[in-house]
């Protein structure tokens, strides 16, 4: 029995072996519930007369070898006198299709949360590559041979057709899937470590970046993972093309393997020169998602300043301008190489038409019509790949930052993944033992606050004092366990616990905070009547209303926003609570209410309260006064 033969029945036994391998793994998914039903069953039922038309053509084109591989052109009298071993590899062929599109139907319509089946996509993509190039070597056995050959041939044409759109139609239906699924799981992953990080590291970060890295550079990555699909098929092409041409024609194969590798090599040369461009491109992105944000949040300024505008216009009009000019750059670099190649392959051609005759006199007009069809039609996914080059070295830069990212955010000790259930306590002391906050010094202007020894007591109000710039803010952050103290020690009840688990015992309302729309981390349901009181109590109750745990509109005075914040803070329920110059936006009237009616609610329940103020009319109502001078207390 000839070699080939035993290599075949390996082959496709393994592969055999794999897909029942992969059904049954699949099917003990379904058992344990690890793989649910996305499609409903008519869905999938529907799909059944193409997969029955389909396998009945493979069928009918596995006898069909019959007639290529006899003298006489008999399939009948072929597959009558065929070994054991020729049935074993036709039978195979034909179980291996049915049974990997069990397994391909199983996973696709039992998803797996996190699945990427790059083993099935990569076997897709092999059998669509093989689909594309086994046309157009059909069709050139057909012009040369002609006659009942051609009407022979026929049908594996047509399943060539076959195999080609089916896997890229399943390869792509699971690709959309994996790439969307990547896109979802990275921001989900970024948003996570965000969420996780310390509040210094966040706040020294620079502005752009986080949208950058949530909004581009996952696109970026998932985007490639599409074209990766379309490389490999690509390939695959390819390589069956340079088989085909090693077939008909050893020298024609050797040059034309040389001009793809040198091709190839210059192309990644000048994509690798044209990086440096793309990564100042990127840091670009961020100054732009800055440009953004100012543009949002200082919309007004610019609106009422045509001045102003005009120069922002400009400032950010420059920034666009270089990104477009670094790109335009790196593009020009790429596409010279673009032209050189296509320059390239038809130099081929051209060579192979005018100088193999000459060079090798035995070669017939046949073979060099064959070559130079089969060359053309590699040429597409050739420059497709070479073109993709750009892409990939975008994808790495993106992927980079997202690394690089993740690990700046983490690199602090930031808070534990797990959220930190705060034990209910009825008594609280926050202590502050020597403790001192300094900002970073890479600026002129380092602040610091501290050394500090001071504690808050539940049932006590205590107000915190001083000029502007004397770190009374800078106090709070340390108090709320935004800041890890540099220096010192905070404690709870005599525990001392991880700053970011801090914010757990305390609601502060700061004076730049930030109204979300939801009442996050509320059992409203529960809080329902309380949250109808409080809107009564802060005079809102006109203005919004709150259904199931949503304001009915943020878009309130600063002062009214203030007051809803405080309703927040109700709800909240914490044991500390921390008002950073609340009651500088309130009228009056309110601002009396608010220190002496809920202040002192406050306190009689049993608060701690800490207030930051400048209102001296009511210092005399604290219970402590802490007064700031330059980060020290006075
Ligand atoms: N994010 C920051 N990075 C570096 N330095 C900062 C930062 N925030 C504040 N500072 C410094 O800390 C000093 C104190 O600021 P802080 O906000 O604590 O003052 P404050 O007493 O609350 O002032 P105000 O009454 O004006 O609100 C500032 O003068 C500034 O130099």
């Amino acid at each position: 029995m000839p070699n080939a033969l035993w290599i075949w029945i390996g082959a496709l036994g393994l592969c055999v072996l794999l897909s029942a391998a992969g059904i049954a793994v699949a099917l003990v998914d379904i058992r344990t519930g690890k793989r649910q039903l996305l499609h409903s069953g008519r869905r999938i039922l529907s799909y059944l007369p193409f997969a029955a038309g389909f396998y009945g053509w493979l069928g009918y084109c596995v006898y069909g070898i019959g007639w290529l591989l006899t003298s006489d052109r008999s399939a009948a009298g072929f597959w009558k006198d065929a070994s054991a071993p020729e049935i074993v590899v036709a039978a195979s062929a034909c179980a291996l299709p049915v049974l990997f599109g069990v397994y391909l139907a199983l996973t696709f319509h039992y998803p797996k949360r996190r699945e990427r089946p790059y083993a099935a996509m990569l076997l897709l993509s092999i059998v669509s590559g093989v689909g594309n190039a086994s046309m157009i070597f059909v069709i050139n056995a057909a012009i040369a041979e002609g006659g009942e050959v051609r009407v022979r041939l026929f049908p594996f044409f047509v399943l060539g057709m076959l195999l080609f759109v089916c896997g890229q139609k399943l390869l792509r239906s699971r690709l959309i899937r994996m790439t969307n699924g990547m896109v979802y799981d990275k921001r989900m992953e970024i948003l996570g470590t965000v969420l996780n990080a310390s509040y210094e590291k966040m706040e020294a970060m620079e502005r752009g970046k986080i949208e950058t890295c949530l909004n581009n550079d996952t696109e970026t990555v998932s985007a490639f993972a599409n074209k990766l699909v379309s490389i490999g098929t690509w390939t695959v092409t390819i390589i069956a093309g340079f088989v085909y041409l090693a077939l008909i024609n050893g020298a024609g194969f050797l040059l034309s393997l040389g001009v793809v590798v040198i091709a190839s090599g210059s192309f990644y040369a000048i994509a690798r020169s044209a990086n440096k461009l793309w990564e100042q491109a990127r840091d670009i992105q961020n100054v732009f998602f800055k440009f953004i944000h100012d543009l949002i949040h200082g919309f007004k300024e610019l609106y009422l300043h045509r001045d102003k505008a005009r120069d922002f216009r400009e400032d950010m009009g420059d920034s666009c301008a270089s990104y477009r000019d670094k790109r335009m750059k790196a593009e020009a670099k790429i596409a010279n190489v673009i032209v050189i190649g296509d320059l390239l392959f038809a130099a081929v051609i051209g060579a192979v038409v005018f100088a193999f005759p000459a060079l090798f006199p035995g070669m017939g007009d046949g073979e060099l019509r064959s070559f130079v069809f089969v060359f053309l039609y590699m040429a597409g996914p050739l420059t497709a790949i070479l073109s993709s080059l750009p892409e990939l070295f975008q994808a790495r830069i993106s992927w980079n930052r997202i690394k690089r990212f993740s690990e700046e955010l983490s690199g602090l000790r930031g808070r534990e993944t797990e959220p930190f259930a705060a034990e209910p306590v009825d008594e609280v002391s926050l202590r502050l033992d020597e403790a001192v906050y300094a900002y970073p010094r890479n600026e002129e202007t380092a602040f610091a606050v501290g050394p500090i020894d001071c504690e808050f007591r539940s049932g006590e109000l205590v107000f915190i004092v001083g000029g502007n710039g004397s770190g009374k803010s800078t106090l709070a952050k340390l108090i709320t366990g935004l800041y890890e103290p540099k220096g010192g020690s905070v404690t709870l009840n005599g525990e001392r616990l991880h700053a970011g688990d801090i914010g757990s015992y305390v609601s502060t309302i700061f004076s730049d905070a930030y109204l979300f729309d939801r009442l996050y981390g509320i059992d409203f349901a529960a809080k329902e009547k309380e949250a109808q009181r409080y809107l009564l109590l802060l005079g809102l109750q006109d203005k919004v209303s709150i259904r199931d745990g949503r304001f009915s509109t943020t878009r309130l005075s600063s002062g009214q926003r203030k007051r809803l914040a405080l309703l927040v803070s109700y709800l909240d329920d914490k044991p500390i609570c921390l008002f950073d110059e609340w009651a500088a936006d309130q009228d009056p009237e309110y601002r009396d209410f608010f220190y002496t009616v809920l202040l002192s609610d406050l306190r009689s329940r049993g608060k701690c309260v800490i207030v930051i103020t400048h209102d001296d009319r009511y210092f005399g109502l604290a219970d402590k006064l802490i007064k700031l001078e330059m980060g020290k207390i006075a």
